[in-house]
């Protein structure tokens, strides 16, 4: 299987997040792709390619165009503002309020453009996005191109960053952004399975009244975990995407039997919609040690993931998502594709 992979990931660092009653630094740091690049390696997955550039017009595809050109001017006014650290939001306009901003307000327009606080900048915040969603699309055109599967080492993920939002470290949705690109390609009907720990609130809300996309996700229930306010069982999508919208909300403490229960269940629907191609949120903060995350799989239980995945027998994209047990990173996560790959 071919990696994608950009170095250009490593500007984004230093980045600093809000955690409850803190600011602390960032959990999504560089030495993530890093020990997965090691891994790739030592496991001799296969090739590891550059990206190619591309504009911005797949990522306005799905996302909102005021959206994606907001988000290189963000450092440039952060620091012309006179602002230091990190530029993170902190007002948000919630219910009952105006989303009308005045254009210089660079703090206002960042809460103006995210669900949460943790969808921070630093000066090489910018080129990292814009990498990772380069190294999204490089990966869809290997895929495209006849290979079986593809890995797109994403840094900074995707999967909480909608229409017209960012959080939760995601900025610009890669993994939205190949689903739409193969689409475009002219692919019928695209399936992506979330398998991260948390909910890709951002993919339910960019595909949610969509019936050529189906989103599936695997996660802690919204009613105690993080992003909280999305994700429940009951949402099923709308209109056209009635039907094509799957969560599988699962409690604290979940191991492999229960979080493969509900993978079982997912595949067979996923089966049964027959995409054309099958992109993976390849989230691997399921992990046991995973220290902001609270289920409970093992190491040995990611190569399990990837031969079911690969059981489906379609073209498969995985797009590198979340995980911070940075130690076993890459051992979980190139383990779901050498799984993948049944070796
Ligand atoms: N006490 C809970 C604090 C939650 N803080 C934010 C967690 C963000 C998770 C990001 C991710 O892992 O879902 C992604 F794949 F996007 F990287
Ligand atoms: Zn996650």
């Amino acid at each position: 299987m071919k990696t994608v992979y950009s170095p250009l990931h490593a500007g984004h660092a230093g980045q600093m997040e809000l955690v409850t009653a803190a600011i602390v630094p960032g959990f999504e740091k560089p030495s993530r792709a890093e020990f997965i690049r090691a891994r790739v390696e030592s496991e001799k997955l296969g090739p590891i390619i550059g990206l190619v550039e591309h504009d911005l017009a797949a990522a306005k595809r799905i996302h909102k165009a005021d959206y994606i050109d907001f988000l290189p001017t963000v450092w440039p006014q952060w620091t012309a503002a006179g602002f230091e650290g990190s530029a993170m939001a902190f007002t948000w306009p919630t219910r009952g309020l105006r989303g009308d901003v005045p254009p210089q307000r660079i703090d206002a327009l960042l809460g103006y453009y995210s669900f949460d606080a943790g969808a921070t900048f630093v000066e090489g915040t910018w080129a990292a996005i814009k990498s990772s969603y380069d190294v999204s699309l490089t990966a869809a055109a290997l895929v495209k191109g006849g290979e079986t599967s593809a890995f797109a080492l994403c840094r900074p993920p995707g999967h909480h960053a909608g229409a017209a939002f960012m959080g939760g470290y995601c900025f610009i949705n890669n993994a939205a952004v190949a689903a739409q690109w193969f689409l475009d390609q002219g692919a019928s009907r695209v399936s992506i399975l979330d398998v991260d720990y948390h909910h890709g609130n951002g993919t339910q809300e960019i595909f949610y009244g969509r019936g050529d996309v189906q989103v599936i996700n695997l996660h802690g229930d919204p009613m105690i975990e993080y992003p909280f306010f999305l994700g429940h069982a009951d949402e099923r999508g709308a209109g056209d995407g009635e039907g094509f919208n799957l969560n599988y909300p699962m409690p604290f403490g979940t191991g492999w039997e229960a979080w493969n229960a509900s993978l079982e269940d997912a595949c067979t629907k996923l089966a049964a919609y027959a995409p054309d191609v099958v992109v993976v949120s390849l989230g691997v903060d399921t992990f046991e040690k995973d220290p902001i995350s609270q289920f409970k799989l093992k190491s040995q239980d990611y190569p399990k993931i990837g031969r079911r995945i690969a059981r489906l027998g379609l073209p498969t994209l995985f797009v590198m998502e979340g995980g911070y047990a940075v130690e076993e990173i890459g051992i979980n996560a190139v383990g779901v594709l050498t799984g993948f790959e049944d070796r």
